[in-house]
């Protein structure tokens, strides 16, 4: 039996959170020993081990799912379909799959051989630029290291393997094409100035190069960019990037209207074979990337990979049927199942959100079409306006003033900033929610929007401090998500009406009415009664400033507020607002 299986026999449908159900061993990594215990009280789960594998289902099921994508996602394609000579680089960069890879299938129509290729850029483990934080956080790092090991596989699974060096892609590509006489390296077109910069450096250096069995048929290498970002194509927009839409609702509603999102595209079987190729390398170590491990003790803990992504999307949409209440849970905090979680996969491109588009209405004709079925692509929207935007605003996103040019003044108090980003405010719902970005690589929407809103309005803090952070620590981590939120959230951002201050009392009365999020972080607060637990008072450490707009008056509120489902009360009746 799989665990979602299990699951769904030891958790009522209706519980939201069906977190204290399941409980792995801390010393345990691997998915092999699980261990299911039914738990209802939440005393009972303050003793337990609390590691939450994502997605929570065995290694062979993983495979068996993985195997089972790929076959549906294979066209009948095979070596005679080719219209290429020669052989071409695959360049592998944010989109570590083989499922709806145009990349992957253009370099293959147009060559006689494919040589997949991944850098591992040094300057991707070094410092965020301002503040210094390690630009890739161990567990980041560990997540890449999955998901390159599940790439080489599903390569190797398709007649080809992944060639991997240690450098940068603007002089091992040159060399790796001028070795292997390669006329084309394929690639996925970026949009931010770090990555467009290295695009430059790679065009230039093959233009130096000539490559070809003999002098007179030698030809310059060329760097061929394909889009493949986004759920929306951006050659299917109804408008130029340049006059995107500033507000949301605008660039969403003109999208759903006049736009397709097209097809996942079909790999073929096989994809081989490569050219000979001596020593492939081997996928590094988190300690060969230059970071010590990390190990997840307690949290969520999502494994990397195409495969893992796909599994993902087969227990959340199809084994648990949780895409059907996903608008209702969709702002939780605590455990595995109130979101997708696709986003770290969406990130380093290990599914595409074409294919998720495809599984929802696959879903909405199988099982059901609602609200829920729909706020999942809602969300993807959101995405790919991020994505559009940093093309329209450039380097603005990264800038104090943002798109806007905001002139604002802002604090880089160090002390301050640490005890937020080490969770020591003395509000247990900022704590909370910094503990397990700092141990899972995670944080909910939710909980990104009250800790932002908490850095830029209460503490003052200049906002690039935690967005730095966040790009850091965050699986997820995607320039265009990050700092569009962060300036959006600050205020900065290109729709000047979304400048919300969110209330920690309200916030947490709304969203963690029992205070068992707070409890599972931050244990030392579940011995205290619920009333109590998100305004401890002298049980818990000092709050390090007051809030802008005080507490008092909404901290009584928790403490005589009604217990029961706070998402319920929230949808019900209620005119539902995206980011309150
Ligand atoms: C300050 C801040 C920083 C953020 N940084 C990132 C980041 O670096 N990378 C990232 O992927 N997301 C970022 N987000 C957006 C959002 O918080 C995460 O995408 C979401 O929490 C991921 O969990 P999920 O996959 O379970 O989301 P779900 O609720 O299941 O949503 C489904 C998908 O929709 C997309 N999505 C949802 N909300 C947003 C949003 N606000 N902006 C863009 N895409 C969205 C994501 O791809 C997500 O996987 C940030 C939000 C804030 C407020
Ligand atoms: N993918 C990315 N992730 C994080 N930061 C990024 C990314 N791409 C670009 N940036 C940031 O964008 C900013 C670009 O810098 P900036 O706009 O200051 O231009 P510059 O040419 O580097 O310097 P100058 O200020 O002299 O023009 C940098 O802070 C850089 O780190």
């Amino acid at each position: 039996m799989t665990l979602p299986s299990l699951l769904l026999l030891s958790s009522s449908p209706s519980s939201l959170i069906p977190f204290s159900s399941i409980f792995i061993s801390p010393t345990t990594s691997s998915f092999r020993r699980l261990t299911l215990m039914a738990s209802s009280s939440s005393s009972s789960s303050a003793s337990l081990p609390t590691v939450y594998p994502i997605p929570c289902l065995y290694p062979e099921e993983v495979d068996r799912v993985s195997r089972a994508s790929m076959e549906r996602y294979s066209c009948p394609l095979d070596a005679r379909s080719r219209t290429g000579r020669g052989t071409v680089i695959v360049w592998f960069r944010n989109d570590l799959r083989v499922i709806d890879n145009e990349v992957l299938y253009e370099a293959w129509i147009r060559s006689e051989a494919v040589l997949p290729v991944y850098c591992v850029d040094p300057r991707h483990f070094g410092s965020t630029r301002h503040f210094r934080f390690p630009k890739t956080g161990a567990l980041r790092a560990r997540f890449l290291v999955e998901c390159l090991d599940d790439l080489k596989k599903n390569l190797v699974t398709r007649g080809l393997d992944l060639l991997i060096r240690h450098g940068k892609p603007e002089e091992l590509l040159p060399s790796i094409a001028e070795a292997f006489g390669a006329h084309t390296v394929y690639a996925q077109k970026e949009t931010c100035s770090e990555e467009v910069n290295v695009e430059n450096l790679v065009k230039k250096c093959l233009q130096r190069l000539k490559v070809g069995s003999s002098p007179g048929h030698s030809v310059i290498p060329k760097l061929h960019l394909l889009w493949g970002s986004t759920m929306y194509h951006i050659d299917d927009l109804p408008f130029k990037v340049n006059s995107l839409p500033d507000v949301y609702t605008q660039f969403r509603k003109t999208v759903e209207s006049k736009c397709k999102v097209r097809t996942c595209i079909k790999t073929p079987r096989s994809l081989g074979p490569p050219p000979k190729v001596g020593d492939w390398g081997c996928v590094p170590s988190v300690e060969q990337l230059g970071l010590n491990q990390q190990k997840v003790d307690k949290g969520i803990r999502c494994l990397g990979g195409e495969s893992a992504a796909l599994s993902r999307v087969e227990e959340y949409f199809w084994m648990k049927d949780l895409l059907r209440t996903y608008k209702v849970t969709r702002n939780g905090m605590l455990g595995t199942d109130y979101s997708t979680k696709f986003s770290m996969w969406l990130a380093t491109g290990c599914i595409s959100s074409r294919f998720i588009h495809e599984e929802v209405l696959r879903y909405e004709k199988e099982r059901v079409a609602n609200e829920s079925t729909y706020w999942v692509l809602f969300e993807l929207i959101w995405r790919d306006y991020f994505r559009f935007l940093s093309m329209k605003y450039g380097n603005s996103i990264f800038h104090l003033g943002g798109p806007r040019n905001v002139q604002n003044k802002w604090s880089q108090d160090q002390k301050l900033f640490e005890c937020w980003k080490e969770g020591r405010t003395g509000y247990p719902l900022i704590d909370a929610n910094m503990k397990e970005l700092s141990a899972t690589g995670f944080m909910s929407n939710r909980g990104r929007q009250i800790v932002c809103s908490f850095l830029v309005r209460d503490m003052g803090l200049d906002w690039r401090m935690g967005a730095e952070w966040f790009e850091s620590c965050l699986l997820d981590y995607d320039p265009c998500s990050n700092y569009g939120n962060w300036t959006y959230g600050a205020g900065v951002g290109n729709d000047p009406r979304e400048d919300r201050y969110f209330s920690i009392p309200k916030q947490a009365q709304t969203y963690d009415p029992e205070g068992e999020y707070v409890a599972f972080w931050l244990p030392q607060l579940r011995p205290l009664p619920i009333s109590s637990r998100h305004f401890p008072g002298s049980s818990y450490i000092p709050q390090v400033v007051p809030l802008k707009f005080g507490n008092a008056q909404k901290a009584r509120t928790i403490q005589t507020g009604r217990r029961g489902n706070p998402v319920e009360r929230q949808t019900r009746g209620s005119s539902w607002k995206r980011r309150n």
